[in-house]
């Protein structure tokens, strides 16, 4: 995960403050020593780094925190602001047209995930409401066209294609299109370069001038770290962008391109892309990212995230199932299908505040607790519909059908047993309280995870 290293440094530089009554000066230069270090360690711009440090000690040696009886919580809780201003504050929005459509211009280099961006912002705004429409503006790479349709099928969006003809006009033919059909949104993905030139430059001025979009978002690699920043400053100052989708935040970036972007450039993160499924992107929230990178969590993106993608319909029905203690296999079925659109298990539990250190002292990775969960899916699945269903009692040589058809032990399709009973006899004690009950939805059954 994004920012592992930071955190990590970051936590054991506010450890030792933390083993001190009060704070001197020195204490505070110590500490502030290794901030700057873990921030160039995460390759963070060396100004920006500079410059963050100089901020928080000159708020850290105030007298208001050595004076304070938790002197070290005040220097975390300074961090943590000082992290939050580093990145712009607040989320800034897209624009909005102020007759529809709106539009909006991804732009790029190769590879950074502007084509994926693309679909996912489609995804993400057609289930706030909105009637999006994708274009098809890199026409150089014919493969981009079929990954833009099988994507934008995958969002349930439209897209406007018209095969390698030119950008411009195809550009200015899509918003036309979206006028007379209704779309409230275009998002053009144009055609990237491996570096950045004249010609790209040239191609994305006359499709800027032609369309004339509210907001050009260029979508960079977080994996690239400085050269991300390098690449926004140059893509600013030619063509001038609004706003930055950083990509690619799942993977074990280091986190410089994310505290930097914005002071470099002055422009804001909007959206940050979390892995390569349609879902996994996420509107950039300066604080919430500064919590994460303090191991502080993010339960507010979690519950965002599962009110958007779970299947409320679905959850309701579980919720009467639960209520009325008629559990049985299937629910557990859809409760690990619920808990799956969520994104990877790492990656949910390390919302919770706390969780991240846990997680990491216990050395327990994704695929092991995915693994662990397509065990218990495939025990369930080699039950025939009425043991699943609960009506006929699992009896030892079923027990041995099971986990040979299953490719377990009977001693896993015994736990799984008893993890079903658990739960039943948990939702009995909650008897009759249907509020209580429905609010135990959406966790997963105990034990779905490993020990
Ligand atoms: N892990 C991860 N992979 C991503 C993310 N976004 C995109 N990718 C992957 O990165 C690769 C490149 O993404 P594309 O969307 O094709 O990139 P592009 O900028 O459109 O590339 P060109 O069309 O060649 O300019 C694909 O394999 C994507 O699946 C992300 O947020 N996380």
């Amino acid at each position: 995960m994004a920012f592992e290293g930071l955190s990590d440094k970051l936590s054991n530089a506010f450890k030792r403050l933390r083993s001190k009554g009060k704070l001197s000066q020195s204490d505070v230069k110590e500490a502030m020593r290794e901030v700057r270090l873990a921030l160039l360690e995460a390759d963070v711009n060396y100004k920006v780094a500079k410059d963050f440090v100089a901020k928080v000690s000159e708020r850290a040696v105030g007298a208001e925190v050595m004076e304070s009886l938790t002197p070290a919580q005040h220097v975390i809780k300074i961090v943590n602001e000082e992290l939050t201003a580093l990145m712009g504050g607040e989320n800034v929005r897209i624009a909005s047209a102020p007759k529809p459509p709106t539009i909006v211009m991804l732009c790029g280099l190769q590879g950074s995930g502007k084509t994926t961006h693309a679909a996912k912002l489609a995804h993400m705004f057609k289930k706030q409401g909105r009637r999006p429409l994708l274009v098809a503006c890199d026409v150089y790479r014919p493969a981009a066209i079929t990954q833009l349709k099988v994507m934008g099928e995958k969002a349930g969006v439209s897209v406007f294609e018209q095969g390698q003809g030119n950008p411009v006009k195809i550009a200015k033919e899509a918003v036309k299109h979206a006028k007379d059909y209704g779309n409230d949104l275009v998002l053009l993905d144009t055609a990237g370069r491996l570096h950045i030139d004249e010609t790209l430059m040239d191609e994305l001025k006359r499709i800027k001038a032609e369309v004339g979009p509210h907001e050009i978002l260029l979508v960079v690699d977080a994996m690239t770290g400085q050269d991300a920043v390098n690449v926004a400053k140059a893509f600013d100052e030619a063509l001038g962008i609004d706003g930055v989708v950083l990509t690619k935040l799942d993977g074990d970036t280091r986190g410089g391109a994310a505290l930097s972007v914005r002071a470099v450039t002055g422009k804001p993160i909007k959206f940050a892309g979390t892995g390569e499924k349609i879902e996994e992107i996420e509107v950039f929230h300066p604080e919430r990212m500064a919590s994460r990178i303090l191991g502080m969590g993010d339960v507010l993106s979690l519950i965002e995230k599962a009110e958007s993608q779970l299947d409320v319909k679905k959850a309701e029905q579980m919720a009467r199932r639960f209520s009325e203690n008629k559990m049985d296999y299937n629910d557990m079925l859809d409760q690990f299908a619920q808990v799956r659109k969520l994104g990877p298990i790492k990656q949910i539990l390390s919302s919770l505040p706390g969780m991240d250190k846990h997680l990491k002292e216990a050395d327990i990775d994704d695929s092991q607790m995915d693994k662990q969960m397509d065990r218990t899916v495939a025990i369930i699945l080699s039950m025939t519909k009425r043991e699943r269903a609960c009506v006929d009692a699992i009896n030892p040589s079923r027990k041995r059908r099971i986990a040979a058809g299953s490719g377990t032990k009977v001693e896993d399709v015994n736990r799984l047993i008893k993890q079903l009973e658990q739960m039943q006899q948990m939702m009995k004690q909650f008897g009759g309280k249907g509020k209580k009950r429905r609010r135990m939805m959406g966790m997963p059954p105990p034990g779905a995870f490993p020990r």
